[in-house]
């Protein structure tokens, strides 16, 4: 297994920059995430590590080599993509031996590795049907066992599950982190849905418009999001956004005034923060549907969405201003509806006019 390191890698279609100037440093064993709304360079930066693409500037490190003046074969990689990409006239062996004889890898250790992958992966029944014969989830799984047998250095995967139904991406999802634990091996991931980046990563890379956003574990990412894209792509629902006024508030702490004229006083520190208007950020399970006299506010809800273990309500505020509060799952919010909401204005963030996130000063 080998790290990987990005020194300030740059990738243009003619005209358009795709990717500008990017360093990343990813230890050896670790499962990074690249996360990203579509467009923003994921897939071209996976396909620059494997090769796939050529760079126009920087240098790309696996392990202790320099790939990236080296042909796709010589990385140490393997990829698994979104479209399984399997020879549709050879069986799943055949497949997965197929890349191994082109290295000349001895027909027994062969036999082995595909049978040892096979058994992992639980495709053993499956080695002598044709990719036709399979379901999605099936042909996923060969997907990555091809991978397997090549060892790699190095795993790439492009949002491998996203042509799976809900039920076996899930799964799959579970068998990747399994996987992991037990080959050690480096991977990166690619994909824009956050669930998978949260639940798979050790650390997220989050890519907006070809450059790096955040870095950082899901929880980093989740509590102290570095921008305001950030914290509006990670977190379903997304996280309530409202303007505000900010005042010194009690010992040194930020005050901030919402439209309707709740006062709020954050744990973030007032010193140091731009002058000006500002983007107060609230987590839905920070806004609190309350029947008693500790609302901070009040508002009217507009549409109640039941999940089952929460209820997501969907709230007018006084000034016009909506955000989505949390109740239990068992409501009694109706549409249409006066209600009271508690506000846990500690776990507050503020975004400044240049997006730059202010937080909580950190606990230990
Ligand atoms: N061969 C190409 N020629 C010109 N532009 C390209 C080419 N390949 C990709 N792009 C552009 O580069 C940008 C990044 O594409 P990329 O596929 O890396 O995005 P992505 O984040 O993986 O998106 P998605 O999630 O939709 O796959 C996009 O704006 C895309 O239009």
């Amino acid at each position: 297994m080998a790290g990987v390191q990005l020194a300030e890698v740059g990738k243009a279609y003619g005209a358009v920059t795709v990717i500008e100037r990017l360093s990343l440093d990813i230890p050896a064993g670790e499962f990074m995430v690249f996360l990203g709304p579509s467009g923003c360079g994921k897939s071209t930066l996976l396909r620059m590590i494997a090769g796939l693409e050529t760079i126009d500037g920087g240098t790309i490190r696996i392990g202790e080599r320099r790939v990236d003046t080296l042909p796709p074969g010589e990385r140490g990689v393997a990829m698994v993509f979104q479209h399984y990409a399997l020879y549709p006239h050879l069986s799943v062996r055949e497949n997965m031996a197929f890349g191994l004889r082109n290295l000349r890898v001895p027909a027994a250790e062969i036999a082995a590795r595909i049978a040892a992958a096979a058994a992992s992966l639980e495709i053993e029944a499956l080695l002598e049907r044709k990719p036709g014969q399979l379901s999605g989830g099936q042909r996923q799984r060969v997907a990555i066992a091809r991978a397997i047998v090549k060892q790699p250095e190095l795993f790439l995967l492009d949002e491998p599950l996203s042509n799976l139904d809900a039920a076996l991406r899930v799964r799959t999802r579970l068998e990747l982190a399994q996987l992991h634990r037990r080959l050690g091996t480096t991977m990166i991931f690619v994909t824009h849905d956050q669930v998978e980046a949260m639940t798979l990563a050790d650390r997220i890379v989050v890519l907006n418009a070809g450059g790096i956003e955040q870095v950082g574990t899901p929880m980093e990412i989740y509590l102290r999001p570095r921008t305001q894209f950030v914290a509006t792509f990670v977190g379903s629902p997304r996280i309530n956004l409202l303007p505000v006024a900010i005042e010194e508030g009690p010992a040194g702490s930020a005050r901030a005034r919402l439209g309707d004229g709740t006062m709020l006083d954050t744990a973030i520190r007032f010193a140091g923060l731009p002058q000006g208007a500002m983007t107060l950020g609230l987590r839905a399970e920070t806004v609190c549907v309350t029947a008693g006299d500790d609302a901070a506010t009040h508002g009217t809800a507009e549409v109640v969405e039941r999940l089952g273990e929460r209820t997501l309500v969907h709230t007018l505020l006084s000034d016009g201003s909506r955000l989505v509060a949390e109740d239990a799952g068992v409501s009694a919010v109706r549409p249409g509806d006066r209600i009271g909401l508690t506000i846990d204005a500690a776990a507050a963030h503020l975004f400044d006019a240049t997006g730059l996130g202010h937080h909580r000063a950190e606990t230990a």
